[in-house]
């Protein structure tokens, strides 16, 4: 169905979307777009609003303000419920009943199950089919979840903080099932995580909160484009005369050194040494300098006069 052509509408469209709870607005005014197709990387603080964003676009949550459609439909909506896959934090899984008995109920509740792509998972971990889910480690628990997200066949997956109870071997042999499956059939994928290098070669896309607002969204290769790492030689306390015409969004020192990252606001001239930064760098400086201003990338940025949300 999806597979990442500009005309299609995009995977997700939020429009000045925005959540309150009792307490204050968990996520406020985030407008981005994420296309069909995109491996896209959801980092923010604890707190920040991720599994807020995700239960909006799972239909869980209702939105406060704004809008927030799903392949141009609204999350409520049947269509959205047979594209999307949801692997909550949680792992809701009936752990009275065995691993086969979920996958059945998987494959009832599923028009297009896949039930040899949910087994073959299961069977890669040596998981037993017949064993109670409430009696498998964390790890497994979450093997058996995947295995119900996959066997959906979903066009979106959305990921919340899939990998954090795995140890490292499985973890990187189901990071490698994800991306198999997105690449083959063209699957959106959004997850979200605290692991920042889990996200470098992994990602193509963006979307970064803190405090239930958006700070970075967009192709992973804009973002870096945008943004130069500077670092040069220490003198005195503060921002080296010349960095000060640039956008910065971070300034550190370190012994006799400096290291800055800047959206340049033109050629950086300066006795420094310029490079690009890394992905967890750039995620790492704008999760820590909550005032520094947001970056919508062209790619990710709502048009004007698009309907959000066909219900
Ligand atoms: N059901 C709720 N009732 C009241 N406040 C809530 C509720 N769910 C979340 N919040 C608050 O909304 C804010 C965002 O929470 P959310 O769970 O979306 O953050 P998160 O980015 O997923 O965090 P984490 O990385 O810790 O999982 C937090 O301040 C949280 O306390």
């Amino acid at each position: 169905m999806s597979n990442g052509r500009y005309a299609d509408p995009p995977a997700l469209e939020a429009v000045a979307l925005g959540k309150r709870y009792r307490r204050g607005w968990a996520l406020r005014d985030c407008s981005f777009r994420l296309p069909a197709g995109r491996i896209c990387g959801l980092v923010g603080p604890n707190g920040a609003g991720k599994t807020t964003l995700l239960g909006i676009a799972t239909n869980v949550l209702r939105p406060t303000e704004g809008t927030l459609s799903v392949f141009g439909v609204d999350p409520g909506s049947a269509e959205a419920g047979l594209r999307t896959a949801f692997l909550a934090q949680e792992k809701p899984l009936f752990r009275r009943f065995t691993v086969a008995e979920n996958l059945r109920l998987g494959r009832e509740l599923n028009a297009g199950w896949d039930q040899g792509a949910a087994e073959a998972i299961v069977r890669a971990g040596n998981v037993p089919l017949d064993a109670k889910v409430g009696t498998l480690s964390g790890g497994q628990r979450t093997r058996v979840a995947f295995a119900l997200a996959f066997g959906k066949r979903p066009d979106l997956m959305l990921l919340d903080e899939p990998m954090s109870d795995l140890d490292p071997v499985v973890r990187h042999e189901l990071m490698g099932t994800l991306m198999a499956e997105a690449a083959e059939r063209g699957t959106t994928v959004l997850m979200s995580t605290h692991v920042l290098a889990e996200l470098e070669n992994v990602c193509d896309y963006l979307v970064a909160v803190t405090e239930g607002g958006l700070r970075l969204a967009g192709d992973v290769d804009e973002l870096l484009y945008a943004h130069t790492r500077v670092t040069g030689a220490r003198d005195g306390e503060g921002l080296p005369a010349g960095l000060e015409h640039h956008t910065v969004i971070e300034f550190r020192t370190s012994g006799r050194q400096f290291i800055a990252l800047i959206r340049p606001e033109g050629p950086v001239v300066g006795p420094w040494d310029t490079d690009s930064p890394s992905m967890e760098e750039l995620l790492l400086a704008y999760l820590r300098s909550s005032g520094a201003p947001p970056l919508i990338t062209p790619t990710a940025e709502v048009r004007t006069g698009t309907r959000a949300v066909a219900a």
